[in-house]
């Protein structure tokens, strides 16, 4: 089973995937950018550069997503592992469909549905994606605005975009309130976690 973590950066995907490391020992736990291959170097180098070409940029993010199947989540899917990954493709179909929106490198009637179609011939929809919903001013302010992805403003047109997701795809998205204690988002996201797998019968 294919569980992922999505939501701004700042709200708190990180602190959640890694208290999860104890109550689920013999899960896989990864990431994206991957932060164990060349490709995901080759995307930390572009978050680095400001004037990154965005198109490039999405391509960049999609090659380490491509290594990333095939080289972790597909042999643990086929392993019969659960797998969960603290972002994934709708970190792209948000981020890079709100990047392309913003810049006239492409004239594009749909940025975010064009990276979608992207992916879809070769990527592994998540069973369950869990989306920690946060404001953009209290992400921004969380993660330090850091980088070129971390200003409130950008982050707006980041969450529109994770809102059409969810809007799409209620089956797969649970919501999460960010806002709430670390101890709360915890419980929460752990309680629908064992009830999909309890349903599921690999809990
Ligand atoms: N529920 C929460 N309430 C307040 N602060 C939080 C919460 N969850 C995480 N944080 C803090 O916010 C910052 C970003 O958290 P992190 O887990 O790295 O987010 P992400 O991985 O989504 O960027 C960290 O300093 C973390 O301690
Ligand atoms: C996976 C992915 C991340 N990103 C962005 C979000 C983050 O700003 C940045 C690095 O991701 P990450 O290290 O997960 O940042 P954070 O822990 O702050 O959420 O890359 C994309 O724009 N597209 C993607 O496909």
């Amino acid at each position: 089973m294919l569980v992922t973590l999505e939501g701004l950066d700042g709200s708190g995907k990180t602190t959640v995937w890694e208290a999860l490391y104890d109550a689920y020992p013999d899960a896989v736990f990864t990431r994206e950018p991957t932060n164990d291959s060349w490709y995901g170097e080759a995307v930390y180098r572009s978050i680095e550069d400001d004037d990154a070409d965005p198109l490039a940029e999405l391509f960049l993010y999609t090659a380490d997503h491509a290594a990333h199947l095939s080289r972790v989540v597909e042999p643990a899917l086929e392993r019969g592992d659960l797998v969960i990954s603290d972002r994934y493709s709708d970190s792209r179909f948000a981020y890079q469909g709100a990047t392309l929106e913003r810049s006239d490198r492409v004239d594009l009637e749909d940025p975010l549905e064009y990276v979608v179609d992207i992916h879809d011939s070769f990527t592994i929809p998540p069973d369950l994606t869990v989306y920690l919903d946060l404001d953009p001013e209290t992400a921004a302010e969380r993660a330090g605005t850091t980088n070129k992805f971390e200003r409130a403003e950008y982050l707006e047109t980041v969450r529109d975009n994770y809102e059409r997701l969810l809007e799409c795809d209620p089956d797969r998205f649970v919501r999460v309130d960010a806002t709430q204690e670390p101890e709360t988002v915890l419980e929460e996201v752990s309680g629908v976690l064992e009830s999909v797998l309890e349903g599921s019968g690999l809990e």
